[in-house]
């Protein structure tokens, strides 16, 4: 069998710890060794690396599989010992780098069937602790001198907030803590006051229920003499997030969703893995809410708060917890500091925990009644981590990101995304690939299907060995040679039992042929059903994938509408502008023409006026002249004739000097007196 992969080459170390059975009691009886599947195989050369898995001796004739990891722990393995073993202290000094340089990621994580020991191995129990506490134990332990606390450095908020390249909503602990735990904090944290949210700090309000407390953590196993060397020169911080990877698709877990009596099961908004603005090539988890916290208490306090709400979200969809994938995130943050007190960039990197969900949850899902969906990603996120987890050991010293399918799921994105050196050459910022660890835990009197389909998955190497049927052959030609019953019959009764064994050998050859004929159909039978399985998985997960392009090119096109929309109104206004402003002049002219029009009118009124003045004027001339005329013709009889007919032809005929007379008056008031009549004509 091929050995794992050495760990210089691989993308990550697989590590399986056997978890101890439990104390016998009532609900647990004493178990026989028979009972337990699985052998460790011993090495020469330390640490035993391979496991063979039993299948248990019911009528299903089923293969012998032999499993290989970086190392296997047995039963008796203890916190310290998984703690020393599976490299958890060089991923701490990896992240905090004592030489100068952003360091490098780490990651770790547990996989394996519910009840298996993930927890107890990550998280501890009441009286140990686990790695997580033992890991951030170390880390805050070892930069205690220089680590800088937001509630002392005002600035530190506002800094760390600017640098984050993630869009992420970055909080202090102490504002953090005091809306998750409420006055509960207040009254248990000597240092606790009032949630006052630190500069450039805005916490939206979240109604919920203040979070119980648990019980204080262990201090055991004690590490206190083990301390990593940091950066001198440095200040550090660290920032703490937490998300959860559920039907493919990625929720914060320190941003609690609303939860009132009337919302029974709020939506929560799943985050992108995205490239982001500042951080334009590598991926991320854009938008999560973190934490600077300045101790191991405040990271596991804010750690709880993740847990509780994984636990709460779990609830509230109708699921358990552990259908989904957890990942505690813990970034240490360093920024240079010269002798005049000057500071450079935050850089750093992170510390990731996962605690990955067993696929037993698929199985159990089905049965419950839980959609096909949630099964199926769990299936399909493992069967694709086991694909990604195979692929290294086939690759051996070749790190080439394309080989590895891990960009089929969220999950194995998140996992192996770092995994590769960046592609960005000649960038002198260029991150190194991540270091990973993957502890398996597995109970080796557990449940044997959903055991040895963890292993599948997770094994760096694997060897199945199908177990021939007893042979009828043999079993025909094992047994006793017939007897001769009598002697007589010699030759015959030979001949005659040499055809009749001849016969049965061809039909026992035949008998196993068709036997292993059946073998084979069966297992392709099986072969097709899981193909069919990961058919409809894949199917179920296009679809959601399609929802998910469907609902971001929505979205890009709602934004991109609502920008034409601006623009177009924007334009429209404009236009509005101007035509209102022409509109105005036009108006004005409109009204200028008006005005003028009317003054011309009040001077044709004028004229007309005065034309009626004048033919009142002409009409009163004409009557006095007929006066005048009668006048003259009453007084000199000589003139009688031909006189009058004259003076009212000149005035009817020649009224020029008349006309001329009036015209020359037509603007003036008439005030012709009686007695100046003659004078003036
Ligand atoms: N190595 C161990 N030594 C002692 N007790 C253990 C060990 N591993 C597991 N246990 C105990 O077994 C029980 C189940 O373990 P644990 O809760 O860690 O399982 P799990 O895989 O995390 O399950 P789940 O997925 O349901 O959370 C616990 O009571 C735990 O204390």
């Amino acid at each position: 069998m091929e050995p794992p992969p050495k760990p210089q080459s691989a993308l990550f170390q697989v590590y399986l710890r056997l978890r101890p059975p439990p104390a016998p009691n009532s609900l647990y009886p004493t178990l026989t060794t028979s009972e337990r599947f699985v052998t460790v195989e011993e090495s020469n050369e330390g640490a035993p690396t391979h496991i063979t898995l039993n299948p248990p001796n019911d009528n299903r004739r089923r293969a012998v599989e032999k499993f290989g990891f970086t190392q296997v722990f047995e039963e008796e393995a203890s916190q310290l010992d998984i703690f020393h073993g599976t490299g958890v202290i060089p991923l701490v000094e990896g992240v905090l780098a004592a030489n100068g340089g952003d360091g490098r990621d780490g990651l770790l994580a547990t996989l394996g069937v519910t009840g298996s020991g993930k927890s107890h191995t990550i998280l501890g129990s009441r009286s140990q602790r686990g790695l997580t506490q033992l890991a951030l134990d170390l880390l805050f332990r070892s930069i205690s001198n220089n680590i800088l606390d937001p509630s002392t450095t005002y600035s530190l908020h506002a800094s760390v907030a600017a640098s984050d390249p993630s869009e992420a909503q970055v909080l202090s602990s102490q504002g953090f803590l005091d809306i998750i735990y409420g006055d509960q904090s207040c009254a248990s944290r000597a240092t606790s006051r009032a949630a006052t949210p630190m500069r450039g700090e805005s916490i939206p309000p979240t109604p919920r229920r203040p979070m119980p407390r648990s019980a204080p953590t262990p201090a055991s196993p004690s590490i206190e003499d083990i301390t990593l060397p940091s950066d001198p020169a440095t200040d550090y911080a660290v920032v703490i997030s937490m998300y959860e990877v559920y039907n493919d698709r990625i929720y914060d877990l320190l941003t609690p969703s609303p939860r009132t009596p009337s919302v029974k099961e709020p939506r929560r908004r799943p985050l992108l893995f995205k490239p982001t603005e500042a951080s334009p090539e590598r991926k991320l988890v854009a938008g999560l809410r973190k934490v600077i916290c300045a101790s191991a208490r405040e990271a596991l306090m804010v750690l709880e708060a993740g847990l509780h709400e994984r636990r709460v979200a779990g609830t509230g969809s109708n699921s358990v917890s552990s259908r989904s994938h957890g990942f505690f995130c813990v970034e240490v943050k360093k920024r240079s500091r010269n002798a005049r007190g000057e500071t450079g960039q935050w850089r750093g990197s992170a510390l990731t925990i996962v605690d990955l969900a067993g696929s037993e949850r698929a199985r159990d899902a089905r049965t419950q009644g839980a959609t096909l969906a949630e099964a199926g990603k769990i299936n399909e996120s493992l069967m694709y981590l086991g694909q990604c987890l195979q692929m290294q050991s086939e690759l051996g010293n070749s790190t080439k990101p394309n080989l590895v399918p891990y960009r089929q799921c969220k999950l194995t994105e998140l996992l192996f995304s770092n995994s590769f050196p960046s592609t960005s050459s000649g960038s002198s910022h260029a991150p190194r690939p991540q270091r990973a660890t993957m502890i398996v835990a597995a109970d080796p009197v557990g449940d044997f299907n959903a055991t040895s389909q963890i292993l599948r998955y997770s094994a760096l190497a694997r060897e199945i060995t199908v177990p021939r049927i007893p042979s009828i052959t043999a079993s025909v030609f094992g047994g006793p040679p017939p007897r001769s019953t009598s002697g007589n019959s010699g030759s015959y009764q030979g001949q005659q039992g040499h055809d009749e064994r001849a016969t049965m050998e061809r039909a026992a050859m035949e008998i196993a042929r068709l036997s292993e004929e059946m073998d084979m159909l069966r297992a392709e039978v099986v072969a097709e059903r899981e193909g069919r399985e990961e058919a409809e998985a894949r199917l179920v997960s296009a679809e959601e994938r399609a929802m998910e392009i469907e609902a971001v090119v929505r979205e890009e096109m709602w934004g991109e509408m609502e920008e034409r929309f601006e623009t177009e109104l924007k334009r429209w206004k404009a236009r509005w502008e101007e035509e209102k402003e022409r509109g105005g002049e036009h108006l004005d002219r409109k009204v200028e023409v008006l005005v003028r029009g009317l003054g011309m009118e009040g001077e044709g009124k004028e004229n007309h006026e005065g034309m009626e003045e004048l033919e009142e004027e002409n009409r009163a001339l004409r009557a006095m002249v007929i006066r005048l005329q009668r006048e003259v013709g009453g007084g000199s009889p000589t003139k009688r004739t031909g006189e009058p007919r004259d003076v009212l032809g000149h005035l009817g005929t020649q009224t020029s000097p008349v006309k001329g007379r009036v015209r020359k008056l037509g603007g003036r008031k008439w005030d012709f007196a009686a007695g100046e009549e003659g004078d003036e004509i």
